[in-house]
Formats: structure tokens, sequence, C-alpha cells
């Protein structure tokens, strides 16, 4: 368990985190997730030690480790640019916590092989760092960080800086890495897809505070806010109020759409709309729509529905919630 409580820091007058508080089951897969500057990477520095808190504590499995030095918190740390030892091989990299703290030779060796397997990197023991990909180096900090068998993992954007078939790849596979060595681990990310694919919790962060904090299900399903809703998924404007593009229905009969809509409580109503482009994706289409008010919106439907209703520009249709227990009150205030 990490808990973190009553978490303050600033930059001169400028609030990175504000009364921040959080605990992270132990065994979790937790995400921190937010926009640019929303202070993910404030919060995972204080938990490491790398950030001194103006205000508030930091305890890891029990201990608080808030005056604690980060060498001292029993954490491993990988960073976006990982910054490995040159001329050192893969393998004396991956050794390096374990040499320096004097382990026996034998022990070391077992260590080092077992994490090579487990990240995948047997074949390439003998490489330096410069001889690997972005991945495969990545790979290789996260078999470095757990090799001093650490309390909690922390990883800051790791995969930021590869690209998105790469980034894609190795989500999973720390996802599986993780069901494999149960460590706490802690991600820091600001692409909501990254974090709804590979955590178990997600703490979703706004200007230096918590917005909420769930598995990945409740927030999209039951998000605490606008927000937490725009932020983990794509939303459209219906009748002033937010809905996902998959949760609206068309029907070309507005009499059959009226009457279907009278079953869906708070209901935005029936917006009538024109079509004004039909984009293929994959499965998925997306209809793009202006109303009659001149909103523009887009509804997301399946290859089936949109085949039925073969739906070109400029046609008339009717659009409704298929259902609005996700549906929020827009905050005006709030630019999406
Ligand atoms: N050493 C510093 N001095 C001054 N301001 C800082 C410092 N470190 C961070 N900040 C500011 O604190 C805010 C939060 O930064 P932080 O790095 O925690 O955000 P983040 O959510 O991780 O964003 P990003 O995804 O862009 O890294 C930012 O506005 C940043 O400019």
């Amino acid at each position: 368990m990490i808990t973190v409580s009553g978490a303050r820091k600033s930059y001169g007058d400028f609030t990175a985190l504000d009364d921040v508080s959080l605990e992270i089951p132990p065994g979790s897969l937790t995400a921190l997730l937010g926009p640019s500057g929303s202070g993910k990477s404030t919060l995972l520095r204080a938990i490491a030690g790398l950030e001194t808190l103006d205000s508030g504590r930091v305890a890891i499995a029990g201990v608080d480790v808030t005056g604690l030095p980060p060498q001292k918190r029993g954490i491993g740390f990988v960073f976006q640019h990982y910054a490995a030892f040159k001329h050192m091989t893969v393998r004396d990299n991956v050794a390096f916590g374990l040499t320096i703290r004097r382990k026996p030779k034998a022990q070391v060796r077992a260590k080092v092989d077992e994490l090579l397997e487990i990240v995948g990197l047997e074949g390439f023991q003998h490489r330096y760092p410069s001889q690997l990909s972005g991945g495969q180096r990545q790979r290789m900090a996260l078999a470095r960080a757990l090799a001093v068998d650490p309390e909690v993992l922390l990883l800051d954007e790791p995969f930021g800086a590869l690209d998105a078939k790469v980034r894609a790849d190795l989500r999973r596979w720390l996802r599986r890495l993780h069901d494999e060595v149960h460590v706490t681990t802690v991600l820091v990310t600001h692409d909501q897809e990254e974090a709804l694919d590979v955590a178990d919790r997600i703490a979703v962060l706004n200007k230096g505070g918590i917005e909420q904090v769930g598995n990945p299900v409740d927030l999209y399903d039951r998000p605490a806010n606008d927000f937490v809703m725009s932020f983990l998924g794509s939303v459209a404007r219906l009748g002033g109020l937010l809905v996902r593009p998959h949760d609206i229905e068309l029907s070309r009969d507005r009499a059959a759409a009226v009457a279907a809509d009278r079953s869906v409580p708070g209901s935005p109503g029936v917006i009538d709309a024109v079509v004004e482009r039909v984009v293929r994706l994959g499965f998925e289409v997306r209809v793009e729509l202006r109303a009659h008010t001149g909103e523009r919106f887009a509804a997301q439907l399946t290859r089936a529905e949109a085949d039925a209703l073969a739906l070109r520009p400029g046609d008339e249709v009717h659009a409704r919630a298929r259902q609005t227990q996700d549906v929020l009150e827009v905050d005006p205030a709030l630019a999406i």
C-alpha cells in the first residue's frame, strides 16, 4: 500500500499539488492520468522522494518515508528517457543495483538471468544500450528497476517517447509482466487509452487535485463529473447534455425515435439533425451531424447499424440518447 496524505507542493505561486490524498492498494497497477501540467509527475516524484513536499506525508508498506531519500524507500523508477550506462552491457546495466549492494556473484547472475527472461531480452545481454531499439531499452530499464526487488515500481510515461505501435505492444507486455510479478506499480500517463488498457485503477488528476479514483469501467461508465467524462473518452453534446458518441442512436423515422425516447428517463429528447459526413473506422462508423440548432456532434454506430440506415451527407436524421445514466449536465465553464 502507498498512502499519500494531504500532499501540497508549490513552485513559487503556482500550486502543483493541492492537498492530494490517495491510497494505492498493494499489488495494483494504478495509473495517474491527467492533462499536461495536472501534477502527475510531481505526485509520482513525491512518492519516489525525488521531490520534497511543502506539507503532507507519504507512506510505503506502512512505513512513513516522508523524510527518507529515494534510495531508502524501496522503489524502482523508470523515466520516459532512460539514462542507461552507455559503456555497460545490458547484463551489467540490469545487474547494477545488485552489484553496488555487493550481492554474491552467483546470486546476481541468477537474478539477472531471471529478469532478462521476464523482459524478453535473453539474447541481448551482451549488447550495449546503443544497440537496442527504444522499446528494448525501456524493457531493460524495467528489468533494472525490478532487480533490487522494490516494494513499488514507479513509471513516469515510460513509453512516451516510442511510436504508437511499440507503445501499444509494450503496455500489453507491462500488463502481463505485472500479472507475473505483482509489484505495486504506479504509472504516469496523459494517454487515456493507455490508462484504460493497462491499469486496474485510475486516479484522474486535474489542476493539482484528484477528480476521481476507481477502476477503468467505473470511471468510463460512471464519471464523477464532466471533466472525467470528457477526459476518458470522446463526448458529444446532445440537447445541452454530454453523451458518449456510441450512446447515440439515429433514426430516419422521427415518430419512432420519439416513441423509443419515452422509455429513457432524463433524456435530452430527440434532436433533428443533418448528416455532414460518414467516416468508416474499421468495424465502426462515425456519423458527423449538425443539429438544426447549429450544434455539431458525432454519433458512433456499428457497421451493421450504419448499413441499415444507408446514410449520406445531406440526409435528415433524428438522434436520441440510448441511455442516460452516463449523461451529465454540461458545465458551461468547461471548454470541451
Ligand atoms: N521544478 C519546477 N519549477 C517550477 N514549476 C514546476 C517545476 N516542476 C513542475 N512544475 C510545474 O508544476 C506543474 C505540474 O507539473 P507536473 O510535471 O507534475 O505535471 P504533469 O501532470 O506530470 O504534466 P506533464 O504530463 O506535462 O509532464 C506544471 O505546470 C509545471 O510547469
